[in-house]
This record gives structure tokens, C-alpha cells and sequence, in this order.
């Protein structure tokens, strides 16, 4: 069956009528948290997804509204359910996710590192990873921050999540052209430079052959005002069930 996407958030950092951009990707048998970031818990509790409903959390760098609930998750896990929540999260993030982020709060006897307060599955650049046998998933290293790492995801070989980054047209029509890609999720900033992320302007110039296979995320507080002035790529709603 298909893949269905509910976005806890579709916001950017700093947005404030929308929650953090975190989605529930649903599988047959399984369901990933991607990213569990400042808003996450309360998103949630909104939408009534209980946390033991979720079977792992995936996270694809390292920011706040990426990453800073996973402190919550972790603590009403271990005391509400007594297990550790499954994270996915690439090799390389492992060491700056606990040392940069979770040690001060998370750290207490009996929590001396990230495998202490999570079950971590950790994922390598060009391997299928299978997280259950309806869900597979290859993270794919793309700029964002110069020197932090941050990687986008491909689910099923056909459905593609951008992390944060900058604009890689040559990524979507490889994926598009030889990798059977028919689904993109991409963020957006739709005001300003881009600098470290995506700006419409950018997604607009593209194809319209790869833009219709956009819809667009992690977008400002302006959202509304750019209905209408995306050609084919529709804004992604949050809390909205979508089949991929
Ligand atoms: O070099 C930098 C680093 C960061 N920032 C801002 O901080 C935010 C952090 O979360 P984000 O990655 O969703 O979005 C980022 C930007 O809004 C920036 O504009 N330039
Ligand atoms: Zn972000
Ligand atoms: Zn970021």
C-alpha cells in the first residue's frame, strides 16, 4: 500500500502559526516520526497520536526544530512506557547529537550516552536501509550549513524528503530522470536570499515536469500570501493525511 504523510508541523524555525517541520510517515506496519523537533510534543498531543504509537524517529540534523524534542520523547517514554524510543539517525550525527544536544539534559545516572536513552539504529550514506518490510530508506548527505552535516531522505525508491538545504537541481532531475522518483517533498523559504535554504524563486525556475512532483514545507508565517504564486507545487497542510 501507499505511503501516507501527516506533517505534525510545516513551519520554519522561526515560525509561529505553524508548528516545527516534523511529519508521521505511515507505512502498512509501520509508522516514523521524521524529525522531533522544539514543537513536536505538543504537536502530537493536538493531532492525539500517543508517543507509543510511534515506532521510531528518524532525525536529519541537527537543529532545534529538528531535533529539540527529543529530550521529552525520551524521559515520557522511559517513564511512561519503560522503553527506549527506536532512533534512526546518520552515523555521523551519533556523536554531536548527544554531546552538542541531549547530554545536559538527558545525562543522569544511568543515561551516560545516546544509546542509554534511545535504541539506536544508525544509518550509512548509499545503503537501503530496511526499517520494517514496508518502509526502506537511503539518507542522502545535502548541503545546508557548511560544516553540519544534514541529509535528506529517500523512502521506497520513489519518494523523496528534503531535509534543510540549499537548492540542488541537479539532485532532483537525477532522482527524477534515473532514480524513478515520482514524489517531492521540498522546503522552502519563500522570502529573502536562500543562504541555507531553498527559496521559491529557485524551485520556480525549475522544470515543470519535476515541479509538478513538488509539494513544498518548512515554509514562513507568509504562506498565504503565496497561494496561487507556486505554479504546480501545492503547500503541504499540516495535520492533513496525505497518500504519497
Ligand atoms: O547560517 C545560518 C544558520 C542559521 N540560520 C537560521 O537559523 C535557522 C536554524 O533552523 P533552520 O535550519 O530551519 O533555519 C535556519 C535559518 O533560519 C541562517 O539563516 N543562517
Ligand atoms: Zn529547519
Ligand atoms: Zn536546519
Amino acid at each position: 500500500m501507499a505511503l501516507r504523510l501527516q506533517m505534525l508541523g510545516t513551519g520554519g524555525a522561526f515560525a509561529k502559526k505553524y508548528f516545527n517541520n516534523n511529519g508521521l510517515l505511515y507505512a502498512d506496519d509501520f509508522t516514523l516520526l521524521i524529525d522531533c523537533g522544539i514543537t513536536a510534543p505538543l504537536a502530537l498531543h493536538q493531532t492525539g497520536v500517543s508517543l507509543d504509537k510511534i515506532d521510531a524517529v528518524l532525525v536529519t540534523h541537527i537543529h532545534g526544530d529538528h531535533v529539540g524534542g527529543l529530550e521529552e520523547f525520551a524521559f515520557r517514554m522511559k517513564y511512561g512506557y519503560g522503553r527506549k524510543p527506536v532512533l534512526y539517525i546518520a552515523d555521523k550525527l551519533v556523536a554531536p547529537l548527544w554531546e552538542n544536544t541531549l547530554k545536559g539534559g538527558l545525562s543522569q545516572e544511568g543515561i551516560a550516552s545516546l544509546e542509554d536513552a534511545f535504541e539506536v539504529r544508525t544509518l550509512t550514506e548509499g545503503t537501503v536501509h530496511s526499517l520494517s518490510p514496508s518502509l526502506k530508506v537511503e539518507i542522502m548527505q545535502t548541503p545546508h550549513i557548511p560544516g553540519k552535516a544534514s541529509y535528506s531522505l529517500y523512502f521506497n525508491g520513489e519518494i523523496f524528503y528534503s531535509a534543510d538545504k540549499t537548492f540542488q537541481p541537479d539532485l532532483l532531475t537525477r532522482l527524477v530522470e534515473q532514480r524513478n522518483c515520482r514524489k517531492i517533498l521540498h522546503e522552502v523559504q519563500l522570502t529573502g536570499p536562500g543562504e541555507v535554504h531553498t527559496t521559491l524563486d529557485e524551485l520556480l525556475s525549475l522544470p515543470a515536469a519535476l515541479r509538478e512532483k513538488i509539494m513544498l514545507m518548512h515554509y514562513g508565517d507568509e504562506m498565504e500570501d503565496y497561494i496561487g504564486r507556486t505554479k504546480e507545487m501545492e503547500f503541504l497542510r499540516q495535520h492533513e493525511i496525505y497518500t504519497l
